[in-house]
């Protein structure tokens, strides 16, 4: 069963067009990444899907619902996360979760959530003594008190240090294979590789990219580079599936194939190199990593 469904979602602000008429889906138990560019408008989708803003046409489902209208109905069932945390300053850490604990519809046991977020060690310190990574780790703890069905995570690693992301990672995959549906944004292509099973990459308010990380990565061209000594330009080179560049040097040429058939024309390449004697330099094959993907969508301007 899908948690969300979007359909030609679209918003803006005050005549700027912040999500210009998206699709995707989330399904139930997943990790779906939303990545994109500053300002693409990941934000601005997930406070639609928490039902704070209402859109301005295209419909979103959660649980089959409006989330706009019935926000109510939707909160037991939700976690949310957002940029900015809205914690109380004077209180404790503990205070805090015992004041989210009284508020929430769903129970959890606050020293067990400490040490899943590994705040028990400050569990006495008041807000306003954390530091900006162990907030950023209490929020997380109130989004996912109760182990909600849905958990929508905005940016939740930003500002943390990488082993302290790394943990999150495990304890949201952890809520993922006990049955939670979690949807994130972030700006760390790593994150996404880690742990999403989808993820979309959004652009200029539209979905540039989205699927699994294998289709995301095999629509794009993997390259062989390679150099081609100058004693050995005479023999005439393969035909390549892929697109060939070649700059030239006193060195001899390199070779730059764009190929959506790695392994084959590698195998071409190796072959003729074999066929004729000839020691390839650089040589480099490489599938296409969500980062230069990440860097193609954010150049189309
Ligand atoms: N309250 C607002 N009023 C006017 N424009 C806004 C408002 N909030 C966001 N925007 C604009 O809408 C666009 C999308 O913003 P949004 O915060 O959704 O992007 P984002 O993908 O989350 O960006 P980032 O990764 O930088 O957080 C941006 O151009 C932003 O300046």
């Amino acid at each position: 069963m899908n948690a969300i469904e979007i359909s030609e979602l679209k918003y803006s602000y005050d005549g700027f067009t912040a999500v210009d008429g998206i699709d995707f889906t989330v399904r139930g138990g997943e990790i779906f990444a939303l990545l994109g560019t500053n300002g693409a408008g990941k934000t601005t989708t997930l406070e639609l899907i928490e039902g704070f803003r209402r859109p301005e046409s295209g419909s979103i489902r959660v649980f089959g619902h409006d989330p706009a209208r019935a926000r109510s109905r939707l909160k037991p069932r939700m976690g949310v996360m957002l940029q900015q945390a809205g914690l109380i300053e004077e209180l404790s850490t503990v205070e805090t979760l015992r004041l989210w604990g009284s508020l929430s519809s769903r129970d959890d046991d606050v020293e067990e959530l400490l040490d899943r977020v590994e705040l028990a060690h400050r569990r006495n310190t008041r807000v306003e003594q954390l530091s900006g990574g162990e907030k950023r780790r209490l929020d997380f703890a109130l989004a996912t008190w109760g182990r909600p069905e849905l958990v929508v995570l905005d940016e939740p690693t930003t500002g943390l240090d990488p082993e302290s992301r790394q943990r999150l990672w495990k304890t949201v995959e952890r809520m993922r294979d006990e049955g939670s549906t979690i949807l994130l944004t972030t700006h760390y292509l790593e994150e996404a590789e880690a742990l999403a099973d989808r993820v979309a990459i959004m652009h200029q308010g539209r979905i540039s990219v989205a699927g699994t990380l294998t289709e995301v990565l095999a629509a794009h061209p993997s390259r062989i580079t390679a150099l081609v000594p100058a004693t050995a330009l005479d023999h005439p080179l393969p035909v390549f599936d892929g697109t060939l560049d070649s700059t030239l040097d006193e060195r001899g040429a390199l070779l730059v194939v764009e190929t959506a058939e790695l392994q084959d024309d590698l195998g071409l390449l190796l072959d003729w190199a074999r066929q004729h004697g000839v020691k390839l330099g650089r040589l480099s094959a490489t599938q296409a990593s969500l980062s230069e993907i990440f860097l193609t969508v954010g150049a189309q301007r």
